[in-house]
């Protein structure tokens, strides 16, 4: 029956909370839980904030683990699956979960978009700009490596055609074709990122050899394509109906006498605790790519404590938010899967933040050493 907890305890349970997030606070412990569910919904919800905007400060993203964020968006999709399907889980539980797949999602198309499309974009603009000098370099006769040289108007005379109006104008542009040679996409797609990254970086080198034409680029630099309008307004409408049609599922599901927030535990989803253990060896085995590559690096570079830091608070809240609401053993039981995932994750983001301060913060052995000697040096 819809509410049933509500109508049992007989008292006026907070209204608002009721209506939007289908829960019953009718004493104070239900108060508390939703308040610390609440807290880990707004700590989740900024988590991945920082790790934002350090990426687009520096516009790389090789600080963060493209599998760690993988393996989140995998565990979120269990997750709220699981979430609408076990009737033992609170509805912050969902809220929560349907947020950060959200952040997931956005910080990961910035990392694509980082990684993958600006360094694909750039290495088609340089390849286009080898080129177009190339096939200039051809036309000049005899080829003038100054900002006077170019293709002169024709039937202007060179004294009276004042500099401004000497044009660069390249075969492939006077053909009206904007397509790169066969070959270079695949090239590009096969050699990955950190290659596209290495060409690019090799352009100081390029500009030096031709610095007249390289000052001056023959072609005009081409936008880099944002994606289309259509398609983020697609994601955004199917982000709002989320959870309307989550609530529908789950009214369904509550009227059908599946949902007793955490009160009568007759019935619990198997599928869904399956999905809830999946989601935890999933979210678990995820911070190990990140664990790893910081160990490979060296270096915590790049990377932004403070997603740790938030993740760490609302998981911690989180669990605090199913443990005060009851301490039923079938509850807890039956939360297991998401209670064992966020202890986990607390333990191994504190390793992070460790991490983090010894790699940024603690000399190395190497500077503790020059140090020393220089030290000694200094006294001898
Ligand atoms: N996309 C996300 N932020 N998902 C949240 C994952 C929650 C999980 N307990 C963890 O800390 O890994």
């Amino acid at each position: 029956m819809a509410g049933s907890y509500c109508v049992e305890e007989r008292k006026a349970c907070v209204r608002w909370v009721e209506k939007y997030f289908k829960d019953c606070l009718c004493n104070m412990k239900d108060e508390i839980s939703f308040s610390l569910g609440l807290i880990s919904l707004v700590f989740w919800g900024v988590a991945e904030i920082p790790q934002i905007i350090t990426i687009f400060r520096t516009k790389k993203s090789h600080g963060v683990s493209l599998l760690f964020l993988l393996t989140w968006v995998a565990g979120d999709i269990c997750n709220l699956t699981g979430c609408l399907l076990e009737p033992a889980t609170l509805p912050t539980q969902y809220y929560t979960a349907l947020l950060y797949t959200i952040t997931t999602i956005v910080l990961l198309l910035l990392i694509i978009y980082y990684d993958y499309i600006s360094n694909w974009y750039k290495l088609r603009q340089k390849v286009n700009h080898k080129r177009d000098e190339e096939e200039e370099r051809k036309q000049l006769k005899p080829p003038k490596p100054t900002y006077e040289s170019g293709i002169p108007i024709p039937n202007g005379t060179l004294k009276a055609v004042p500099r401004q109006e000497y044009f660069y104008m390249s075969a492939r542009s006077l053909a009206g074709s904007g397509t790169p040679p066969w070959g270079t996409y695949m090239r590009a797609a096969k050699s990955g990122p950190s290659a596209m990254e290495s060409i690019h970086d090799s352009s100081s080198e390029d500009d030096e050899t031709y610095p007249a034409f390289s000052k001056n680029p023959p072609t005009k630099a081409r936008p880099i394509p944002r994606p289309a309008v259509g398609s983020y307004g697609t994601f955004l409408a199917a982000a709002v109906n989320l959870p309307l049609k989550a609530n529908a599922l789950r009214e369904g599901y509550i009227r059908f006498g599946g949902r007793k927030l955490l009160q009568e535990y007759e019935t619990h989803s198997t599928f869904g605790q399956g999905l809830g253990w999946l989601m935890a060896a999933i979210y678990i085995s995820g911070r190990i790519p990140q664990i790893w590559l910081n160990i490979k690096r060296g270096s915590v570079e790049g990377l932004s404590p403070f997603m740790f830091i938030f993740a760490l608070v609302a998981n911690v809240t989180y669990v605090g938010s199913i443990l005060v609401r009851t301490t039923e053993f079938e509850s807890i039981k039956a939360n297991m899967p998401w209670l064992l995932d966020a202890v986990l994750c607390v333990a191994l983001d504190l390793f992070i933040i460790l991490q983090y301060i010894y790699y940024r913060y603690l000399p190395r052995r190497e500077e503790r050493g020059d140090y020393y000697e220089g030290e000694r040096a200094a006294s001898s």
